[in-house]
């Protein structure tokens, strides 16, 4: 349901900025009648903004998708926008929340209910048809601060549905079957796959603290850095690998597969044992905190 009258008409919104994301800006807000606090994005009213608030209002059911109130559509000095209303996540991203754990350990087992947690939202959406396609720490946001807080997964301005689109040929003329290339004839079944890497990215960097791939002199990319993604080439190095179980390690194996179709499926990482009985996971401290202040 999209509202067309004024959101200021319900919320009070304030200047303080929250973030900025790929469509765009998140301000903070105040319900008028109860004062609670949401977050507000903001974002221009293209089909791309459609497709992001349509999916991510699809999912915004599940317990670890950063929740939809409202959805309103404005228009701003003639410039149509779209205002999506969502739960205000006040614990922070992922990591900043584990880079405050200096103090007492951070352990295999704490990695392995975020990785759970990280999985059940994605199972949701792959279950939907839908891939996520920016899995990534920053879009991993705690609702509270302290230890009741809830994981959960955010920005939709990639995602995409990945069910077969029907090619329907009586509306495409110029297409005949006999010369279609696969790709344009399957569904986008490597968009779920890609969603499958970030996974193992974000579990890396989760149990050591430095990404698996980086760039020398720590530029964003490099032709190095882009090699080794391209052939799979990172490794578990000591100190900080030396004590994590081998269970987390063929986890890992399984989502960094360079070959889409070798790596692991959501249904096949949620069959795992690392991941489903996380409670039986080892409680061994990480280097991660230290390692990433
Ligand atoms: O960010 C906060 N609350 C929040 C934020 C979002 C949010 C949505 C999106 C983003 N945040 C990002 C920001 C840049 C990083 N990627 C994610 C870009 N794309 C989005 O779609 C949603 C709901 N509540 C917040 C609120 C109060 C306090 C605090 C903090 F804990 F930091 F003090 C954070």
């Amino acid at each position: 349901p999209v509202h067309s009258h004024p959101v200021t008409q319900d919320y009070k919104i304030s200047r303080q900025v929250l973030g900025v994301g790929i469509n765009g800006k998140v301000v903070e807000c105040h319900n008028r009648k109860t004062g609670t606090k949401f977050a507000l994005k903001v974002l221009r009213d293209v089909p791309k903004a459609r497709r992001e608030v349509e999916l991510h209002y699809m999912a915004s059911e599940h317990r670890h998708i950063v929740k939809i109130f409202d959805v309103y559509e404005n228009t701003y000095n003639g410039v149509k926008c779209l205002l999506v209303v969502m739960e205000c996540m006040e614990g922070g991203e992922l990591f900043s929340r584990i880079q405050e754990r200096a103090q007492s350990a951070f352990t295999e087992r704490e990695g392995a209910e975020i990785m759970y947690d990280i999985c059940c939202a994605v199972q949701y959406l792959h279950r939907m048809n839908i891939a996520h396609r920016d899995i990534k720490p920053e879009n991993l946001l705690y609702s509270t601060k302290g230890s009741s807080g809830v994981l959960k997964l955010t920005d939709f301005g990639f995602a995409k549905r990945t069910d077969a689109t029907a090619i329907r040929p009586l509306e495409t003329p110029c297409y005949t079957p006999y010369y279609a290339a696969p790709e344009v004839l399957g569904p986008e079944k490597y968009d779920k796959s890609c969603d499958m890497w970030s996974i193992g990215v974000v579990m890396y960097i989760l149990l050591c603290g430095f990404p698996p791939f980086y760039s020398a002199h720590g530029l964003p990319m490099s032709p190095g850095m882009k090699t080794r993604i391209r052939s799979g080439q990172y490794v578990f190095p000591s100190p900080e690998w030396d004590r994590v179980s081998e269970a987390a390690k063929d986890v890992i194996r399984g989502l960094l597969k360079t070959d889409p179709s070798e790596r692991l499926t959501i249904d096949q990482v949620m069959a795992h044992k690392w991941i489903t009985h996380y409670m039986k996971v080892p409680e061994t401290p990480l280097f991660t905190p230290a390692v990433l202040n």
